[in-house]
């Protein structure tokens, strides 16, 4: 018997980033990464992350939340995911504050008619935060290209931790940059010892930044709250921006204020509820796992 048959689960998104939540507070339970990746086939359950909610850990948290890609891996951060699960539990429970806590610390959440906003606490800069493979004296710019050698297409991102690894890439023409071409490389490359989400950013002003991520265990996606936050403090670093901006991703978007009096990320956008139902044992077996003969009548 598959370990999630039979549990109940929501399907929402934030800007179109893929979202199911799993609430197993009952009676905490793994999320076997095979199960995973069979209910994200694309005739089941496409997600691009499955945030499963566990009894809470610290005072004052509603859950404790683990963050799995459709590939099976752990994720420490998901912006999008965040504000789903902020939306679901105020839902449930008619309030409009909540705290979950993940990993990578506690996420503080409000949930207004003007948007969801996620404290997603201080970003980290040092080259053994992110983590990189060595010692990086500047993390506002390293040294890695994409691209023909001679004439790289993408050239010293800023790299940036905020609960999950990030880099970002200048460009000057988003819609030049095929990040499906080069997210992959750059995803593996040795450099990430725990492989980064990779993003292509463009700046339209000092308040406004397009971009387009390259998802660590997903692919292309319409929308990473977390490489916004990354994007947004990498770009204040190097002085390319203020400290408020709006991050326009291909699904919307996230208005990041990167707090001065703490450091703090404050991240605002959408969520949405879609459909819910409960997980059968056909969703979470992959057509190659299943017997040879099974269907037969
Ligand atoms: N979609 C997310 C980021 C999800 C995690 C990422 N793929 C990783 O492995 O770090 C977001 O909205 O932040």
């Amino acid at each position: 018997m598959a370990a999630l048959e039979n549990r109940p689960f929501v399907k929402m998104n934030g800007l179109g980033n893929e979202i199911v939540v799993l609430d197993l507070r009952d009676g905490p339970l793994a999320v076997p990464p095979a199960e995973a990746r069979a209910l994200a086939r694309r005739d089941v359950l496409p997600f691009d992350q499955i945030m499963a909610l566990y009894p809470p850990e610290s005072e004052g948290t509603s859950a404790f939340v683990r963050i799995i890609n459709c590939d099976g891996s752990e994720s420490q951060a998901c912006g999008n995911g965040t504000r789903c699960i902020a939306l679901y539990e105020a839902g449930r429970t008619g309030a409009d504050h909540m705290a979950f806590e993940s990993v990578a610390g506690r996420l503080d959440c409000t949930v207004a008619p003007e948007g969801i906003t996620v404290d997603m606490g201080m970003p980290r800069f040092g080259w053994h935060d992110i983590p990189l493979a060595g010692p990086v004296a500047d993390t506002r710019a390293i040294e890695l290209q994409a691209g023909p050698a001679e004439a790289p297409v993408l050239r010293g991102p800023a790299v940036a931790n905020v609960g999950n690894p990030h880099a970002i890439f200048w460009v000057d023409d988003i819609d030049a940059v095929d990040l499906a071409r080069f997210g992959p490389e750059l995803e593996h490359h040795p450099v990430f010892p725990e492989r980064a989400n990779i993003s292509a950013a463009q700046i339209l002003s000092p308040d406004h930044i397009r971009l387009k991520v390259w998802e660590r265990g997903v692919g292309l996606t319409q929308a990473c709250g977390s490489a916004a936050c990354a994007t947004a403090v990498s770009a204040a670093r190097l002085g390319l921006t203020g400290r408020r901006v709006t991050v326009s991703l291909p699904g919307g978007d996230l208005v990041i204020d990167w707090r001065e009096s703490d450091d703090h990320i404050l991240m605002t956008g959408p969520a949405e509820f879609e459909f819910d139902g409960r997980l059968t044992a056909d969703m979470l077996t992959a057509p190659a796992d299943r017997p040879a003969n099974a269907g037969a009548a």
